[in-house]
């Protein structure tokens, strides 16, 4: 990583109404060029550090800066695990929405669905209602919707969790393909070691009660990856130093 962070996490603190601290004391640096990815113990509050960036929660204590001179939130797109597309709305309709709500013109709605549905692979589908279609090209027209406004930073929790193995490893590559073309920052939740090693540059590794940030470990391979890097001794490497940290955090957590 070369270029400045984008994003400062400092010493940021979460707790719930009537609940113990869920994030203690949580430092990151998170540049421009990053693709991090969090994981950890169940409930160490990985969706809750994404939930803080995107501004849908307030902060206990310490402060996040957005380095750029914009609030971070404003720039920022959500992905949840569950696509949530309007089910009266077509695929083109639920693309222009965030367009719409920002008051772009139809013109611009309309230029900017087409070239989001083009690079998702979604044109032949435009006119479906999300009923009408399979896990995959929801979660493609979920993604599709969340890049429309050109967000700086994407807040991807569990995108993929839900989805077969064979989909969801198409979808990892294509959203790398994509990541190419239009250069967002991306925050990554997930359960899974190998989708964290194979998309980010960055594992973040978190303690549980409170979630910290435990080890981080590089994953030096540049992007867009193809699948077959998956199959190399680099990629197990990596894998293995996730494991290995996650079975640390585990470890301290039964002794403490
Ligand atoms: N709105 C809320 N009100 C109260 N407690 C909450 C709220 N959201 C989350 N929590 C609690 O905060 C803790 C962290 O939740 P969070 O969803 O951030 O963790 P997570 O690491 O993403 O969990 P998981 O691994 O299960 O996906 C959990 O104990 C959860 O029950």
């Amino acid at each position: 990583m070369t270029t400045k962070p984008q994003l400062r996490i400092i010493n940021v603190s979460k707790r719930y109404a009537n609940g113990s601290a869920v994030l203690d004391d949580f430092s990151l640096d998170i540049a421009n060029d990053d693709f991090v990815a969090f994981i950890g113990p169940r409930g160490c509050g990985k969706s809750t550090i994404l939930r803080l960036l995107a501004g849908l929660t307030p902060l206990s204590g310490g402060n996040i800066e957005h380095l750029g001179g914009e609030e971070i939130h404003r720039r920022t797109s959500f992905i949840f695990q569950e696509p949530t597309l309007l089910p009266w709305r077509t695929v083109e309709s639920n693309i222009r929405l965030p367009l719409e709500l920002r008051g772009a013109s139809k013109d611009e709605q309309e230029d900017q669905a087409h070239e989001i549905m083009k690079l998702w692979e979604l044109s032949h589908v435009s006119e479906r209602y999300p009923l009408q279609l399979s896990a995959g090209m929801k979660t493609r027209a979920s993604l599709a919707r969340g890049l429309a406004t050109a967000p700086r930073c994407l807040l991807l929790d569990e995108p993929f969790a839900a989805l077969d193995a064979i989909t969801r490893n198409k979808l990892c590559v294509e959203l790398m393909r994509v990541r190419e073309k239009r250069h967002f920052t991306a925050c990554l939740v997930t359960h899974s070691a190998a989708e964290a090693v194979f998309l980010a540059n960055r594992v973040i590794v978190l303690t549980a009660n409170p979630g910290r940030v435990a080890e981080i470990i590089e994953v030096p391979e540049t992007h867009p990856r193809k699948l077959a890097w998956r199959e190399t001794n680099a990629f197990q490497e990596a894998l293995n130093q996730v494991r290995n940290a996650l079975n640390r955090v585990q470890e301290a957590a039964k002794q403490s």
